[in-house]
């Protein structure tokens, strides 16, 4: 990154989104979320050697939907480690979040552990270690950030309430056998970890192991291996953005999560994480905003990894 002061370079990229809020509009699938405030905007960048720097509403939990899919994966390849790939691919699917053309096809597997089949195959997995995997994730998370974090349960009921695609899903992964846990449950629990809230920075800082070689310098502890944290940002760069991956990687250059809450937060390896939300999305489901002040940031301190 150039040497210019992160603070500065938030104040810029605050300006170059303006002309982006209102091309997008919130999620309205999940009704609970349709009604954010399609205004808000913060951002958190956090390095690795400690400096921490926000601007807006980056202190505001939100709902990270989506996002849970890395912190739930990181879980169960720390607990049963490669064994997952046998249950889920590694590739980008090219297809909506929620689809279910390509599972049929491809006899039950999902093409990567973040869209929908592939991360209810990933609950379903921890639902043989604990009976509440939306607590582990949630209670990961909150070791990660350093702070106690909370699963929003009207956000939870309203998913589930609406949740018939991912039923759909769910029903499809249990007649091919890559869920064991009757379909509903796995659902119930999926749409729990979904509902978990964060903020901006917090975001930054529960992901800041993925930047620093799998040493959460918050926790103290290393997470995850070095080589292990290569992958999982392999896995965010190829299909963390779904089926608009491609495009995020031209604009931004890093590996990223989504989710339909607004928030996206990126890896610049060996360097810092960036966490950024505002809640209107693009028909893929991420946030317009978003995309565009990762891409600002990105070409203002030259950390593209490509
Ligand atoms: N892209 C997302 O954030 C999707 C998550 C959402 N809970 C769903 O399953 O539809």
């Amino acid at each position: 990154m150039k040497a210019l002061s992160i603070p500065d370079v938030l104040a810029e990229v605050a300006v170059l989104v303006k002309p982006h809020f209102g091309k997008g509009k919130p999620a309205d699938y999940i009704p609970q979320l349709a009604s954010v405030p399609g205004t808000k905007f913060g951002m958190a960048v956090r390095t690795v050697d400690g400096g921490e720097h926000v601007i807006g509403d980056a202190d505001e939990a939100f709902s990270l939907q989506s996002i849970t899919k890395v912190l739930a994966l990181g879980l169960a390849l720390n607990r049963i480690g490669d064994e997952i790939w046998t249950r889920v691919g590694k590739e980008p699917s090219g297809t909506p979040f929620n689809h279910l053309s390509l599972l049929e096809a491809e006899r039950g597997v999902p093409r990567n552990p973040f869209i929908n089949a592939g991360a209810l195959a990933v609950t379903d997995v921890l639902m043989n270690v604990t009976r509440d995997p939306a607590a582990l994730v949630r209670d990961f998370g909150g070791f990660l950030c350093g702070e106690r974090l909370e699963i929003d349960p009207a956000v939870a009921a309203s998913e589930l309430a609406h949740a018939w695609q991912n039923r759909a899903i769910a029903s499809l992964m249990r007649g091919q056998g890559t869920i064991e846990h009757e379909p509903e449950a796995v659902v119930a629990a999926y749409s729990r970890q979904c509902a978990i809230t964060m903020s901006c920075r917090q975001l930054a800082r529960a992901f800041l192991p993925l930047a620093a070689g799998g040493f959460s310098p918050v926790a103290e502890e290393t997470i995850f291996p070095d080589r292990l944290t290569r992958r999982l940002n392999a896995l965010l760069l190829t299909c963390g953005i779904y089926d608009s991956v491609g495009n995020f990687a031209y604009r931004v250059g890093l590996p990223a999560k989504s989710g339909v809450g607004g928030g996206v937060v990126a890896v610049v390896p060996g360097k810092a994480t960036v966490a950024v939300w505002s809640p209107e999305l693009d028909r893929f489901g991420t946030s317009v905003v978003g995309t565009a002040a990762l891409e600002a940031f990105s070409q203002i301190t030259n950390c593209s990894v490509l």
